[in-house]
This record gives C-alpha cells, sequence and structure tokens, in this order.
C-alpha cells in the first residue's frame, strides 16, 4: 500500500517550458469538458440535435483516445520544485470535475479559495450537496497541514452543516491549529455571501513512510 502510493509520487524531470506547454494545451480543454458537464445535464436539444452532437463527442474522443496513459495521473514533480496533481478530484488542472480553482495562502498560514458550484454539484434541491462540501474542506484543510510544513493524509475529518450552502459563489478556508508530533489540526469552514454554512476540523497524520521523505513533500511551494 505504501509502496503502491510512492510509486505515484514522480519525478518526471519535465522542464518549467514544457509544464507550461501542457497547461497550455490541456487547462482550456478540462474547461471545455467541464462545460460540457454542465451542458449535458441543461440542453434542452431535441434528440435528433442530442444524436448529433453525440456523433462529435465521438470523433473527440477518438481524436483524444489515440495517444492516452492508463491509471491515476499520480503526483509528478521536477528539480525546480514545480509538482502538478493534476489528476486530484478536489483541485485537479485537468480533472474537469474538479471545483476549486485557483488556491490563496496568506502571510499568516491562512489557506483560502474562492470557488463557483455550478448546477452540477448539486445535493437538496438549489444547494450543495454535503460530500462536495466536505471534498472542498478535505482539500483545503489537507492543503493548509501540507503549506504550514505538515503534510499528512486525513485521519479524521469533522463536518459540521450549520446552514444549508447555496449553490453559486463559496469561500473555503483553513488553518493550521496545532501539531501533536505526527498529527496537525487543522480547522476551516466553507461560507456564502451570508456567513458560515460549514465548519470542519481535520486531523491530517504524516505516514511514517512520509516521515521519512517529508523533504520531498513539505518543500513543495509550488503546486499546479
Ligand atoms: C502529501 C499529502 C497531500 C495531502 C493532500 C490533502 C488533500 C487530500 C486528503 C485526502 O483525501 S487523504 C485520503 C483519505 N485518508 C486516507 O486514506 C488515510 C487512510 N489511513 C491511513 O493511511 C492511516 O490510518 C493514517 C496515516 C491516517 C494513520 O496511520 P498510522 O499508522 O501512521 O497511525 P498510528 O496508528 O501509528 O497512530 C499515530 C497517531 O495518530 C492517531 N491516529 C491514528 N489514526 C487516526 C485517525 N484516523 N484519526 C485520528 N487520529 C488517528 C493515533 O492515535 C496516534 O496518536 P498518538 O501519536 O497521539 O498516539
Amino acid at each position: 500500500m505504501t509502496d503502491s502510493m510512492l510509486e505515484l509520487y514522480v519525478h518526471d524531470g519535465l522542464s518549467d517550458e514544457e509544464i507550461d506547454r501542457q497547461k497550455a494545451t490541456y487547462g482550456p480543454l478540462t474547461k471545455d469538458v467541464r462545460e460540457l458537464i454542465q451542458l449535458a445535464l441543461q440542453t434542452r436539444a431535441d434528440a435528433d440535435d442530442v444524436a448529433r452532437a453525440r456523433e462529435h463527442l465521438a470523433a473527440a474522443r477518438e481524436i483524444l483516445g489515440c495517444d492516452r496513459e492508463d491509471g491515476p495521473y499520480g503526483t509528478r514533480f521536477n528539480d525546480s520544485g514545480r509538482f502538478r496533481n493534476w489528476g486530484n478530484a478536489a483541485i485537479g488542472l485537468r480533472n474537469a470535475i474538479a471545483p476549486i480553482g485557483e488556491l490563496h495562502e496568506d502571510a499568516d498560514g491562512r489557506v483560502w479559495a474562492d470557488i463557483h458550484l455550478g448546477p452540477i454539484y448539486e445535493g437538496p434541491a438549489g444547494h450543495v450537496h454535503g460530500g462536495v462540501s466536505a471534498l472542498l474542506l478535505d482539500q483545503i484543510l489537507g492543503d493548509a497541514a501540507r503549506l504550514s510544513g505538515h503534510p499528512g493524509m486525513t485521519g479524521t475529518l469533522t463536518v459540521r452543516y450549520r446552514k444549508r450552502t447555496p449553490l453559486g459563489a463559496v469561500h473555503v478556508e483553513a488553518k493550521l491549529d496545532r501539531v501533536e508530533g505526527r498529527k496537525a489540526f487543522v480547522v476551516g469552514h466553507v461560507a456564502d455571501a451570508e456567513g458560515i454554512c460549514v465548519e470542519a476540523e481535520g486531523i491530517f497524520i504524516a505516514p511514517v513512510w512520509m516521515v521519512e521523505q517529508r523533504d520531498s513533500f513539505a518543500e513543495t511551494p509550488r503546486p499546479e
């Protein structure tokens, strides 16, 4: 288990220029697919038009599938400290379902993101699915732990839904509270314009193998 995870931390030696080129190529593709996911939900096109659109999509799948990788993307890094977890379900640059775009870090260690949650993230009518809020919090709290120098796996995530979260603009933030041995305690919340909707505490635990590799994981200042 541990070994299989480490195998997915790959130094692929890409130059910064090549990473930028890939971002410019695949970032817009992800954006297009994200819009497509929403259109699949919202289109009123009739059966003929849907059939026509599906033919185009089949053609696109054929082109994109010609040369492809198998399996998970993992975490890839290069010599200049840039790392890519572009498949990450919450924040991956190449993952069209990942809701988090840009992540910010303040000088006081607060990590935050402003996100637009469209209708594909619906749970209760017109409101954000509770699992999506937990996804955002798991990621942002984990990033706050990592960026404060205490990366770890989520051991426990405690989520309290204080009020419903409307679809639309939300703000997510987190901050390291304290560290006890291999455990980092992080607190955070999801808020709408009216205030906090969901609050969370996470315990992020650095497994022994991660502590041994800590330099590689902690000194990762430039996630893509
Ligand atoms: C580079 C990292 C990037 C992070 C990105 C963040 C965003 C993504 C976050 C995730 O989604 S991670 C995926 C979800 N989490 C997992 O799949 C974790 C699965 N569980 C594990 O791998 C292990 O159970 C874990 C690493 C959490 C703990 O295993 P250990 O063998 O290191 O724990 P150990 O039994 O030695 O206990 C160490 C301490 O932690 C405590 N502990 C263990 N499991 C715990 C737990 N689950 N919750 C709270 N505390 C826990 C335990 O009591 C003890 O406390 P004390 O030091 O005070 O005695």
